[in-house]
């Protein structure tokens, strides 16, 4: 198609866009490449009917956390994007401001939409304005309009919008079709189909300068309001500036019928479970064990760095995964995790995603098992429960050290396939039980 820009179309590799999630440090590929105002409407306002629930979805949650909040995050942690304008149904505001304050979004300006989405997007754009009365908000250079139902949006491809929107007016991601378009006759027989080469899927994030866009809506018919799906068309229709078309990679889909929101929460846990600490100890055992977890959890795409005792904790939270195994030895050591616990609250690690903390509990022989009293064990499911109100999973594994190397091997294989489990599947419903492995 002609003005195609084809990006890499890399496979979905969840590393890519939830930088605070999955331990990477967070990039900052714009800084310096930016250096006029940029800000962010997000529409948020519909009501979700296909989604089919009551809650319109982008207030559906997953992992303790309503879908908003996550698209919100990946605008937010951006250096070079000042104002994130999200535009929600009159009866939602509270509910917005409520979610602003709980998972301290910052940059953030709750409007009211309107019946249509780009009535909610026109009112998204007006709080921009400086003619606007009471407009505390800089009038942006450049205007990012983004489905506050796609969660997954990436740096370095908004940071292409921004930069083609300055220099074009207008820019829009585009995506190969799946499906073959066909038109219908009025009794439903094919009238006719598409070339589907020559067509692309329309998707979002989308750029304008804001002038344009802004005088787009200004000039637009109460048809296009109310019946109109395309940004890039109004720019063209009454600003006369045609949209550059850029390809982005796959995780720009929207959530829009069931199935999405049980993806989005799939590719965030798929996001979390690629790094983890692990806290050893010092004594020769419990090095061993943490190395051959280590080895062995690489082989599940996790990459885990080992630290050998709590001091180095602060070093430890630093590492931005939301993961972290301690093993102890003898008799019930729950006070170092109940100080892990602590820590992890008193820095908010959990704020925006579940932590799993596993617990491996490893007995130097059957027989000092067997000595172990109930009493001395059952403190992790107290632990467990005031943790999980911090948003934090606390699991507990038993392994048994084995001086037959086989054994001994076998019970670290079986170790590390239950800590992979639990990290992936972070089910609060196992927090607090012992395991056996
Ligand atoms: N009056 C409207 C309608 C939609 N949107 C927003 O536009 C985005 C994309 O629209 P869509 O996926 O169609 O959302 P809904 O209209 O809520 O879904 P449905 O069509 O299934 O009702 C969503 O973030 C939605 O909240 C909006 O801000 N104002
Ligand atoms: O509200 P709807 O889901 O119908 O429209 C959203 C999409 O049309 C829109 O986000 C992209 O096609 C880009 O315009």
């Amino acid at each position: 198609m002609q003005g195609d820009t084809t990006a890499s179309d890399r496979p979905c590799d969840p590393r890519c866009f939830l930088n605070s999630a999955g331990g990477q440090d967070e990039g900052n590929t714009g800084h310096g490449a930016v250096d006029f105002p940029v800000a962010v409407v997000l529409p948020a306002a519909g009501c979700g009917e296909r989604m089919g629930l009551t809650t319109p979805k982008q207030f559906c949650t997953f992992l303790n956390r309503p879908l908003i909040s996550y698209t919100i995050e990946s605008f937010e942690k951006i250096s070079w994007i000042k104002t994130i304008v999200v535009v929600v149904a009159k009866e939602s505001h509270e509910l917005m401001l409520h979610i602003v304050k709980t998972f301290r979004h910052t940059k953030v300006k709750v409007v009211e939409g309107g019946t249509s989405r780009h009535r909610s997007i026109f009112n998204g754009l007006q709080v921009l304005t400086e003619s606007t009365e009471g407009s505390s908000l800089p009038r942006p250079k450049v205007v990012i309009i983004h489905d506050a139902v796609r969660p997954f949006v990436e740096e370095d491809f908004l940071l292409k919008i921004t930069l083609a929107a300055k220099e074009q007016g207008a820019v829009g991601a585009i995506r190969p079709l799946v499906s073959t378009v066909i038109a219908t006759t009025s009794e439903s027989y094919l009238d006719h189909s598409l070339e589907r080469a020559k067509y692309r899927a329309s998707e979002m994030p989308q750029g304008f300068l804001f002038d344009i866009i802004h005088q787009a809506y200004q000039l637009c018919s109460e048809f296009d309001f109310e019946f109109g799906t395309e940004c890039l068309h109004l720019a063209l229709q009454y600003s006369g500036t045609n949209a550059k078309l850029i390809e982005g990679p796959p995780t720009l889909w929207k959530v829009t019928y069931k199935r999405d929101l049980a993806a989005a929460e799939s590719v965030i846990k798929e996001t979390l479970s690629l790094s983890a600490c692990l806290i050893s100890g010092t004594m020769a055992e419990t090095v061993e064990l943490a190395s051959k977890v280590q080895k062995n959890l690489a082989a599940h795409d996790m990459a885990v760095d080992v630290f050998s005792c709590a001091k180095e904790y602060k070093e430890l939270l630093l590492s931005k995964t939301r993961n972290f195994i301690q093993i102890t030895v003898g008799g019930g050591r729950l006070s170092d995790i109940a100080e892990l616990i602590k820590l992890l609250e008193e820095t908010n690690h959990a704020l925006l995603y579940p932590v799993v903390i596993i617990w491996v509990h490893l007995y130097m022989s059957e027989e000092q098992s067997h000595r172990q009293k109930p009493d001395e064990l059952t403190p992790i499911m107290d632990l467990a429960v005031k943790a999980k109100q911090g948003n934090i999973l606390l699991y507990g594994i038993q392994v048994i050290h084995s001086k037959v190397p086989e054994l001994w091997e076998k019970s670290a294989e079986r170790l590390s396939e239950l800590t992979a489990a639990l990290i992936r599947d972070r089910n609060p419903a196992f927090t607090g039980q012992l395991l056996q492995a």
